[in-house]
């Protein structure tokens, strides 16, 4: 499988909206609309105009944005919300329905055969008011559910023949990637719609179980900034694109604009009130940060040594941490040369012993070592360290 061909289906202002920091007004979704689009996403998916009047008013404004993108709305399998969906004027519409027995039992209490002739109803309904809509029929808790429901249930919406795409959903984030890479091929072999992939993150698999659906054949993966969402939220957007770029690097760089993530991410994070975590992918504050000596040395020399993401693609700084008992005379040396110090690699081999006896003794800060390198250049030498000095 090439994976040369996917689309982003960015859901911040849907399954982002189900975040519990997430209070959105009419400005904020126009402008995460917006900077999505600028961003480069495929299609952007609303919250269900049935939910509330804003949310019916918002849905319609973003629609008569005129952006690139597609806009899409996500509703229930439910005839009322389908209504609503049409009038808003979107690009496309996204119906749910759940198959496993706990959604049949505690959620919407119908049968198999219920949730089939339901299908029907709500898809070709929507199918005959707007013909050139994109419509895509989801299973919700897909993987809690028997798999022989699921497949009656896809066979007799993709034999309508009214469906763009068959959605997949990971609702409480336990599968695998394994899993996930069976049913899409199965659902490959045995329908013709493309294939999407809405994957939750509860146990920490949802990039791998997106990209794994991508390998098995899928072609739409559900991403939202920050992976924010019902509980612990979904595969994110920057750690798909970091996942995506490892792969396809020059098809990534050409359909996205990858310097925006960054204000895009900082952007709903203030909105939902949030920080960026330190280890987030691609924009984290440790992201390009290097600190042993053996991967200063080597980054110095190439950084893709050690870097497998290039900075500069999403306008991010690279920066080598020396000051602490973990350095190495390549970084100090390094650091000597560009505040301009004139010191011999002999005179480096000693500075380094003194800056880890230093950063043995306490934390140091790099103007501690600034300070060490400029007094060496200056011809002052250290007392000896002190575990040579201990000797
Ligand atoms: C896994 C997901 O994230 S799916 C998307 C979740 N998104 C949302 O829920 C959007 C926000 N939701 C809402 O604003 C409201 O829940 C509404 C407007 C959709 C419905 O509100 P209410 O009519 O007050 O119903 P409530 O939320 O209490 O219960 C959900 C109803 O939808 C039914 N239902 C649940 N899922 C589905 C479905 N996929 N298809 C059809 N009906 C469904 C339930 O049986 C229940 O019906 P009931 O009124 O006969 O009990
Ligand atoms: O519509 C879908 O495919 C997914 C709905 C959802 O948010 C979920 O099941 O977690
Ligand atoms: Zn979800």
């Amino acid at each position: 499988m090439p994976l040369d061909q996917f689309y982003i289906i960015e859901s911040t202002l849907r399954e982002g909206e189900q975040f519990v920091g997430a209070h959105f007004s009419t400005e904020d979704k126009i402008r995460i609309a917006r900077a999505l689009d600028e961003f480069g996403v495929e299609y952007i998916e609303l919250t269900n105009p049935s939910a509330s009047p804003k949310s019916f008013e918002d849905c319609r404004a973003i629609a008569r944005l005129g952006l690139r993108c597609k806009v899409l709305t996500h509703i229930r399998c439910h005839l009322e919300d389908a209504k609503r969906a049409l009038e808003t004027g979107v690009d496309g519409i996204d119906v749910v329905i759940g198959v496993s027995s706990y959604l049949r039992r505690f959620s919407h209490g119908m049968s198999v055969e219920e949730i089939i002739d339901r299908a029907a109803e709500v898809l070709t309904f929507i199918r005959e008011q707007a013909p050139h809509i994109e419509l895509r029929f989801s299973t919700e808790d897909t993987f809690r559910s028997d798999p022989a429901d699921l497949l009656r249930v896809y066979l007799a919406v993709d034999r309508l023949g009214v469906v763009n795409r068959l959605g997949i959903a990971d609702t409480v984030g336990i599968a695998t990637p394994s899993q996930v890479a069976w049913l899409v091929g199965t659902l490959r072999r045995l329908t013709r719609a493309d294939i999407e992939f809405h994957g939750h993150n509860d146990t920490g698999c949802a990039i791998a179980n997106a990209f794994a659906a991508l390998e098995a054949g899928a072609t739409h993966i559900d991403t939202t900034v920050l992976g924010i969402g019902e509980r612990n939220g979904i595969t994110p957007l920057g750690g798909f694109i970091a996942r995506m770029y490892t792969i396809h690097r020059d098809l990534v760089r050409r359909k996205y604009n990858l310097k925006k993530l960054r204000e895009l991410e900082q952007m709903v994070a203030e909105m939902v009130g949030v920080e960026i975590p330190f280890n987030n992918y691609i924009t984290g504050l440790a992201a390009f940060t290097h600190k042993a000596g053996i991967h200063a040395k080597a980054i110095l020399n190439n950084p893709e040594t050690y870097e497998a993401l290039d900075p500069q693609d999403f306008g991010m700084t690279r920066y080598i941490s020396i000051a602490h008992r973990l350095t190495g005379w390549n970084a100090v040396k390094a650091r000597a040369e560009q505040l301009g110090l004139s010191l011999s690699d002999e005179q480096i081999r000693e500075i380094t012993a003194h800056i880890k006896a230093l950063a043995d003794e306490k934390r140091i800060t790099l103007n501690d070592v600034d300070e060490m390198l400029r007094r060496w250049a200056d011809g002052h030498r250290e007392p000896d360290p002190v575990w040579e000095a201990r000797g």
